[in-house]
């Protein structure tokens, strides 16, 4: 079977930074798979998600995903799988504070030019009946909750129906109940799209309830 991604790569350095990341990391991920990361702060474990997530392709080295080697797809497409195949799971902060919750919500379907579909209506009132956000959507983000913001991103995520769901410390600012509420809208999607699940995490209950824990080392 060919893995969904395979990446290998030599180093990840910065401009004016003395330093490299990543050094000879390589890491493959099979489709539908849940994996956690976890590792010290400032080890790459956002940097990591961003070039999983085709944010970043300024490294030393090859990222082979859905079969097609990344440094070699155009801007467009790289844009186009951002957009439709992966969902980014970022703080609640990632929200547009001028647009409603729903708009923040259609805003993938969008970029796509979809959001007049009447298959994507119809996926977009499953996901806010599954997340149980109907009663704020006509709201504004600074007008809700820590927790209803956070759903509000996740619904976000999951609006294309991604292959990939990258998220970035995804429970940090939750109390108890939203963090279950949260783990559990991931580990739904990935039970009923087969949906690739890849968790950056300093909370070490969360990563273990993943099927795979990859600890980030420090290079020296
Ligand atoms: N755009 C950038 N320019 C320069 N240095 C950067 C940039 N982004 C990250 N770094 C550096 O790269 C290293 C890794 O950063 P990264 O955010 O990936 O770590 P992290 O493991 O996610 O940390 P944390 O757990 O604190 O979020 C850090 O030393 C950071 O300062």
């Amino acid at each position: 079977m060919t893995s969904l991604i395979k990446l290998e790569i030599q180093k990840k350095t910065f401009k004016k930074k003395g330093f490299s990341i990543l050094n000879d990391f390589e890491l493959k991920v099979e489709p539908g798979e849940r994996l956690s990361i976890i590792g010290e702060s400032g080890v790459g474990k956002t940097s990591l998600l961003n070039i999983i997530g085709l944010l970043d392709t300024q490294y030393q080295g090859s990222y082979k995903l859905f079969d097609s080697s990344v440094k070699e797809l155009s801007r467009t497409k790289l844009a186009e799988w951002r957009n439709q195949k992966i969902g980014f799971v970022l703080q609640e902060s990632a929200l547009i504070h001028s647009l409603t919750i729903e708009d923040n919500i259609k805003l993938p379907l969008m970029y796509a030019n979809i959001e007049k579909d009447p298959t994507v209506q119809d996926h977009f009132k499953r996901i806010i009946n599954k997340i149980g956000i109907e009663s704020i959507l006509n709201k504004k983000p600074l007008e809700c909750s820590g927790g209803q913001r956070s759903r509000a991103v996740f619904a976000r995520a999951v609006i294309m129906n991604p292959q990939i769901i990258l998220s970035d410390e995804p429970t940090a600012s939750l109390d108890l109940a939203n963090k279950e509420k949260m783990i559990n809208l991931l580990f739904d999607m990935n039970k009923e799209f087969n949906t690739t699940l890849i968790t950056v995490t300093h909370d070490l209950d969360l990563a273990n309830r993943h099927q795979r824990v990859i600890t980030l080392e420090r290079n020296e």
